[in-house]
């Protein structure tokens, strides 16, 4: 996704040193929101990853403020809002970094899971394929 740095703070939050390249040009000189949407679930992911959970989205929020240039650079950072049992609420922004101007802000949903979530969503599109009625 064009990370280039990551670096943890000591409050936790995650912070990122990135770049949009020119394969995910989305309009002329700028980004596609799906690199962007993409940078946010690696970075609210990763934070899970670095907190030693487990965790996947469940749902993500991407208001986007300003057209992300590419080949410039850019910083980012993941942070923990909120927890309520095994649901996190994760935020996130990338920035253009020579001005510090927020390009993009996310909020996500981030749901606790085993690695047993893998086996059993293989289990389930077996079950899908197959022609069950798919409940998991
Ligand atoms: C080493 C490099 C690492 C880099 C990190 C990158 C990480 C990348 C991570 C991803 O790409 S994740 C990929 C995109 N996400 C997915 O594929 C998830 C697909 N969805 C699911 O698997 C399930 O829908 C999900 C696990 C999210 C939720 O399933 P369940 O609803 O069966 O789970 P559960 O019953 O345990 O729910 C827990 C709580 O979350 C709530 N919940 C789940 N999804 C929700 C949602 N979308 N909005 C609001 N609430 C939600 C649910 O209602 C419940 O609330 P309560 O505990 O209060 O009852």
């Amino acid at each position: 996704m064009g990370m280039e740095e990551e670096t943890l703070a000591a409050d936790g939050s995650a912070h990122y040193r990135l770049r949009c390249g020119p394969e995910h040009e989305g309009g002329p000189g700028v980004a596609h929101g799906g690199w962007i949407s993409g940078v946010f679930v690696e970075i609210v992911g990763h934070l899970a990853v670095q907190m030693e959970q487990l965790a996947v989205t469940g749902a993500l929020s991407v208001t986007y403020r300003k057209p992300v240039p590419i080949n410039r650079p850019l910083t980012a950072r993941a942070w923990l809002a909120g927890k309520d049992g095994g649901k996190w609420t994760v935020e996130g922004s990338i920035h253009l970094a020579s001005s510090g101007t927020e390009l993009a802000h996310a909020t996500a949903l981030l749901v606790e899971r085993e690695m047993s979530h893998y086996t059993r969503a293989r289990e389930w599109l077996g079950r899908e394929e197959a022609g069950s009625d798919g409940t998991a």
